[in-house]
């Protein structure tokens, strides 16, 4: 079905394409693509980590696998990769404080403070009140620019239709409501 746009919205000023946009450029773009937020977390012989994470993505059903991508230049990096086990905790609405908890310069134990933890299989830290955790074994790690793209065969899970969930849109986090009924 085609919906006109209305006059005001038709009237506007149409915006301009950016060639070969720059890293600023991209940024600003992928600002209005709306995200789940995420705190992958790890435990293991290097230790316990986690950071905040909205690049994550289903890969595959068959195996279960998903995709982390963590920046190398991130203090977690070294913990992450010589664990090669993380989970994937899928923030609910009233998290805002820890996500922004994970995504600074916090040291290890406070971020750990701020929340209650359980394990699944691998042991690495499950975040109490998360909408969905992944429990991972890292089966592969593709570097690309600044970045690893963490490949994570799923081999436990949680799920939980209690708490509204939580996107990350236009540089804010935004609580969205589970239909009811
Ligand atoms: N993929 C990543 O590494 C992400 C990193 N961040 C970090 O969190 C902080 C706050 O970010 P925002 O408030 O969203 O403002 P921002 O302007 O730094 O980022 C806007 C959007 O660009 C993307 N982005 C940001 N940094 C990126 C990176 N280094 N590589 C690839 N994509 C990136 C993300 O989609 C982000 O939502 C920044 O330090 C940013 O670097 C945030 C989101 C994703
Ligand atoms: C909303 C949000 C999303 C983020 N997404 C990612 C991401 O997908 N990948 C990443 O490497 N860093 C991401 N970051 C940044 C990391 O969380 C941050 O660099 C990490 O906590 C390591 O910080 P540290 O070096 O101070 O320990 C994100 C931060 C925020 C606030």
């Amino acid at each position: 079905m085609h919906t006109a746009l209305p006059p005001e919205a038709a009237a506007a000023p149409q915006p301009l394409p950016v060639a070969a946009p720059d890293a600023q450029a991209f940024r600003h773009a992928m600002s209005c693509l709306g995200a789940a937020v995420n705190i992958i977390t790890t435990d293991g012989p290097a230790g316990r980590a986690g950071f905040t994470a909205s690049a994550v993505c289903s890969v595959t059903d068959t195996p279960p696998t998903l995709l982390v991508c963590l920046n190398r230049t991130a203090s977690v990096h070294p913990v992450f990769a010589a664990n090669q086990q993380l989970c994937v905790n899928t923030l609910a609405a009233g998290h805002e404080d820890l996500s922004n908890l994970f995504g600074g310069k916090t040291p290890m134990a406070a971020r750990f403070a701020a929340a209650d933890w359980s394990q699944l299989e691998t042991g690495s830290p499950v975040l109490a009140g998360a909408v969905a955790s992944f429990d991972c074994r890292i089966t592969q790690t593709v570097s690309v620019g600044t970045h690893d793209i963490l490949f994570c065969r799923v081999v436990a899970l949680l799920r939980s239709d209690k708490h509204a969930g939580l996107v990350y849109f236009d540089r804010r986090y935004h609580p969205v409501a589970r239909h009811l009924g």
